[in-house]
């Protein structure tokens, strides 16, 4: 193994391609089946070797105090678990929208786990990993993984699956979801039957966040019924991105470009990437080993 005192590596996006509630534990987290797949789109993570133990994090995100960024979560996690004495200058470029269902904390925090582990040479493995960032969210093992997967649990139960990968494109319409306001509204359907894999690759990519998150946000409703008039639009996660499937990249672009500036008064932005099988921070990182 290499042993570098600079790294950079990414953070990609996930999306949803269908997520059923089958049910609630009694620590009131929602038993999901999931389809996970990837993006060739995210953030991008920077990481120069300190000794003295300091971690940083440029630049600060706006909305996250330093300490609850999971990125400076995560490393800590790893230091307290490990005992290095090891630190980090860390940047972040930030592109994934926050509260966006595209998972950009969870990636950061998995790329962090993962990137500081090869830093440091602490030789934990991705499950060991994996096991870790479950402690800080309930998305962060399938980002570890880098694999797209049938998730079970609470999402943490992977197998990974082969799905086809058309180009997506992605629509956020401007407003916030919060996961934890989604999984306690009253009317959130949470009795979905389980299927099995063979059943949710045929199905069409029902997710029972969506009637929820459309009465909540209306800017999500509005960016649905727009989308679907050129394609098969879905929420991914608890919102509020929507999605949708296309051939090509020049059809995708042709859709985004029709984008409205704004839906229910929130300026709307959009763009277009690859949906992938194996992540691109599974890329990097066999290109590291
Ligand atoms: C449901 C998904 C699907 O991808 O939604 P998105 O967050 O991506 O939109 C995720 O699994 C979310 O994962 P993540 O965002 O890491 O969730 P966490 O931080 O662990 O939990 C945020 C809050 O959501 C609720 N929660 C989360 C996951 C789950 N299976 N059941 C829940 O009830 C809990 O109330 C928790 O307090
Ligand atoms: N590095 C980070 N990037 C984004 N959000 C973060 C980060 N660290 C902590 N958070 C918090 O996690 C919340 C969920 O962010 P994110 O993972 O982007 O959304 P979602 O889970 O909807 O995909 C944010 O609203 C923010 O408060």
């Amino acid at each position: 193994m290499s042993n570098p005192t600079h790294i950079a590596l990414p953070a990609p996006a996930k999306i949803n391609r269908m997520l059923h509630i089958t049910g609630r534990r009694s620590d009131g987290y929602h038993q999901l089946q999931t389809l996970f797949q990837f993006l060739d789109y995210g953030d991008q993570l920077t990481f120069a070797l300190r000794h003295d133990g300091r971690l940083t994090l440029t630049p600060a995100l706006d909305q996250v105090a330093l300490e609850d960024n999971l990125i400076i979560r995560a490393a800590r996690l790893l230091q307290t678990q490990s005992g290095t004495s090891l630190g980090c200058d860390i940047t972040l470029k930030k592109q994934l929208p926050m509260g966006g269902g595209l998972g950009g904390g969870s990636s950061d925090a998995a790329t962090a786990l993962m990137g500081l582990n090869h830093l440091w040479q602490l030789g934990y493995s991705a499950a060991t990993l994996a096991t870790l960032g479950l402690t800080l969210g309930a998305d962060i093992p399938v980002f570890v993984h880098g694999q797209a997967a049938w998730a079970e649990g609470i999402g943490e139960c992977l197998t990974p699956v082969e799905l086809d990968t058309p180009v997506f494109l992605v629509i956020h319409p401007g407003c916030h979801c919060a996961t934890g306001a989604v999984f306690t509204h009253p009317d959130l359907t949470r009795d979905s039957a389980p299927i099995n894999l063979a059943a949710a690759l045929k199905e069409g990519g029902r997710n029972d966040c969506e009637a929820v998150v459309r009465r909540l946000y209306p800017a999500v409703d509005q960016a649905i019924n727009w989308l679907n008039r050129f394609a098969s639009a879905h929420l991914t996660g608890t919102g509020a991105c929507i999605f949708a499937a296309f051939t090509d990249m020049t059809e995708a672009n042709a859709v985004l470009a029709k984008l409205p500036e704004t839906f229910s008064g929130h300026r709307v932005t959009g763009f277009v990437a690859q949906g992938t099988n194996c992540s691109s921070l599974l890329t990097a990182m066999k290109k590291l080993a």
